[in-house]
């Protein structure tokens, strides 16, 4: 069993036990009258490249991260630092993250979110809006392609945006036909967790112009981040390098300050690569 398909399955029984005390029916009345959602393509769109700062305690792959005690003032800093959408990890056995966090996340900043967990019902998608999420993460290599395409819908329907995210280029090629308008190329296997950021670049030319491309995984340094817009990237998603940094607010601003810098570099060169994104 691949270490996704056993996170997989620790997220079902999860699932079931909160579908147990809270029923479908009853979760959809209430994400119906949760505030509206933000509008995070503008976000995503807009000229240079913007960062996604995640709130990640723990990691399959590296175990203990940061003893993120309160996740406000984390993302506080995020947003000080200019960060364009706030990642909230939900998934509680192997990341250490909950639906709590969303809320006082939800409850502190302006910013889009991001409900990052392992969605393989629409139930989670209801739970998401409820909870304040703006977006949602759909892996493709989670889903059947069905379930994939009716999963983008129903986000959709309900005023977010899915992050759909994939790791080869057959998974890109089921995302949009998905109809996925965000793609999210994730450097890291979730099968062997292995990091390669070298597969953006392979991946994202497959990708049509007007999707929004999204980076994803072992970002550290403004220089990574550079290289990910060099290949074509309009976002990048960091966890790891943030929340290891003792001073996240900095670090954020170093990032935002370098994806701000791509825009204005291809504006003043005149280069045939349009970052307005218009
Ligand atoms: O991070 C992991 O070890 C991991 C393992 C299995 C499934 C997903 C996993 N991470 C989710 C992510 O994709 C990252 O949290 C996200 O892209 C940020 O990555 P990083 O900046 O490298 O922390």
């Amino acid at each position: 069993m691949s270490v996704l398909e056993s996170i997989i399955d620790g997220v079902r029984v999860d699932l079931a036990a909160r579908e147990a005390q809270l029923p479908l029916a009853a979760v959809k009345e209430k994400a119906a009258r949760a505030a509206l959602p933000r509008d995070a393509m503008s976000v995503l769109r807009a000229p240079g490249v913007a960062v996604i700062a995640e709130v990640k305690r723990r990691s399959p792959s590296r175990g203990t991260l940061a003893d993120i005690g309160d996740p406000t003032e984390l993302a506080r800093a995020y947003e000080a630092g200019g960060a364009g959408v706030i990642s909230v990890l939900t998934e509680r056995r192997r990341f250490g993250g909950s639906l709590a966090d969303l809320d006082a996340v939800r409850a502190t900043v302006a910013a889009p979110l991001l409900r990052k967990d392992f969605v393989v019902s629409p139930y989670q998608v209801y739970e998401a809006r409820l909870h304040g999420a703006d977006l949602v993460l759909l892996i493709v290599a989670a889903l059947a392609q069905e379930t994939l395409v009716s999963l983008v819908e129903l986000v959709e329907s309900l005023g977010m945006t899915a992050l759909v995210e994939v790791h080869t280029a057959a998974e890109a090629d089921r995302a949009v036909q998905a109809g996925a308008k965000v793609i999210g190329v994730n450097a890291r296997d979730l099968h062997t967790l292995d990091v390669d950021r070298g597969v953006f670049a392979e991946v994202a030319p497959r990708l049509p112009a007007e999707t929004v491309k999204v980076a994803e995984s072992g970002v550290q340094t403004a220089t990574d981040l550079l290289t990910y817009a060099a290949a074509g990237a309009d976002a990048v998603l960091v966890g790891e390098g943030l929340v290891t940094n003792a001073r996240p607010q900095a670090a954020v601003a170093e990032l935002v300050a370098a994806g701000r810098d791509v825009s204005t570099t291809a504006a003043a060169a005149h280069t045939p690569q349009d970052r307005s994104k218009a």
